[in-house]
C-alpha cells in the first residue's frame, strides 16, 4: 500500500534554472498538498500534462526525493526514515535512469539481482521468464549502447522487476514503445496486479489510463484536481471519456482557457 499525506515538494532553483524559466523566484512548487492512498492489487494512475508534477511525486515515493512537507508510507514504511526498507519493496522505472551502455541486459539483470540479494537460481528463473515475455532473449548479450530505444526500455523494465517487488512504480512505462511492445508492457502490469501487486504509473495518455487504471488521480499544476475510478470521474465531470473529463477539469483550473 502507498499512503501519501499532504505531500508538498518545492525545488530550489539555481540562477541558471531561474534564467531558463525566466523567473525571479528562486523556488518552484512541483507538488502541493497531495494526499492519496493506493491499495495492493490495484493499478493507480497519476494523469496530468507536462510539468504537472507526476515524476516528482513518483520520485518522492521511490525515496529519490525528500518531501518538503508531508509524509509518504510504502507498505507501512516511511520513505524518509525507513528508505532502505522501502527500496526493498519497490521496483522503480523512470526515463532518466539509464542502463549503463557498456553492459548487456543479461549482465545488468544479474548484477541488480545480486544487489537485491536474490539467489542465482531465482535470478536465472526470473530472467528466463521476463526476457522471454518481453522478447529480450535475442539481444540479451548485446551492449545496451547498441540497442534501440524500445529495446533499452524493455531491458530497463525487466531489470526493475528482478527482485519481484511488491510495489511497482513506473514513470510513463510505454514511453518510446511501439504499439505491440506497449501492449505487452500494459498486459504485464495487469498480470502483476492479478498477482496482488500494487502498480502506480504516471501517464499523459488518456486511453492508456482509461484501459489500465483502477483508480486515477488527475494532477494539474502540482495539485490533485480529482481522484476516483474512471466511472466516478466521468460521473462527477458529466463527461463521456477521460479526455473530455480532463479538458473539463483543465477549464475549471484555468478559467475556461482550454479548447
Ligand atoms: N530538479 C528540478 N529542479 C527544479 N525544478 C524541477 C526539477 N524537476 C522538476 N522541476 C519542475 O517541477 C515541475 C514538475 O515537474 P515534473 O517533472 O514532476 O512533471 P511531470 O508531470 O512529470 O512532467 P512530464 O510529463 O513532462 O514528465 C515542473 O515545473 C518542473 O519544471
Amino acid at each position: 500500500m502507498i499512503e501519501i499525506n499532504n505531500l508538498t515538494k518545492i525545488y530550489k532553483l539555481s540562477r541558471k534554472q531561474m534564467h531558463q524559466v525566466k523567473t525571479k523566484k528562486n523556488m518552484t512548487t512541483a507538488i502541493e498538498n497531495l494526499s492519496l492512498r493506493a491499495e495492493d492489487g490495484q493499478i493507480f494512475g497519476l494523469l496530468g500534462p507536462n510539468g504537472a508534477g507526476k515524476t516528482t511525486a513518483l520520485r518522492c515515493i521511490a525515496t529519490l526525493l525528500k518531501p518538503t512537507e508531508g509524509e509518504i508510507r510504502v507498505s507501512g514504511f516511511d520513505t524518509v526514515t525507513r528508505s532502505q526498507d522501502v527500496r526493498k519493496k519497490i521496483g522503480f522505472l523512470t526515463n532518466d535512469i539509464k542502463l549503463d551502455p557498456q553492459f548487456s541486459p543479461r549482465y545488468l539483470f544479474e548484477f541488480f539481482g545480486r544487489l537485491h540479494g536474490v539467489s542465482k537460481d531465482e535470478v536465472d528463473a526470473r530472467r528466463e521468464e521476463l526476457f522471454e515475455y518481453f522478447g529480450i532473449t535475442g539481444f540479451q548479450d548485446k551492449k545496451v549502447d547498441e540497442l534501440s530505444t524500445g529495446m533499452k526500455q524493455k531491458a530497463a523494465i525487466a531489470v526493475s522487476l528482478v527482485h519481484d517487488p511488491e510495489v511497482i512504480i513506473f514513470d510513463e512505462p510505454t514511453n518510446g514503445l511501439d504499439i505491440v511492445t506497449a501492449r505487452s508492457v500494459t498486459d504485464y502490469l495487469k498480470m502483476l496486479k492479478g498477482r496482488g501487486k500494487l502498480v502506480i504509473i504516471s501517464t499523459h495518455i488518456m486511453t492508456e489510463a482509461e484501459k489500465l487504471c483502477d483508480r486515477i488521480a488527475v494532477i494539474i499544476e502540482g495539485r490533485k484536481v480529482i481522484e476516483g475510478s474512471l466511472d466516478e470521474i466521468l460521473e462527477s465531470t458529466g463527461t463521456e471519456n477521460l479526455e473530455e473529463a480532463f479538458f473539463e477539469l483543465y477549464r475549471q483550473v484555468n478559467g475556461g482557457t482550454a479548447q
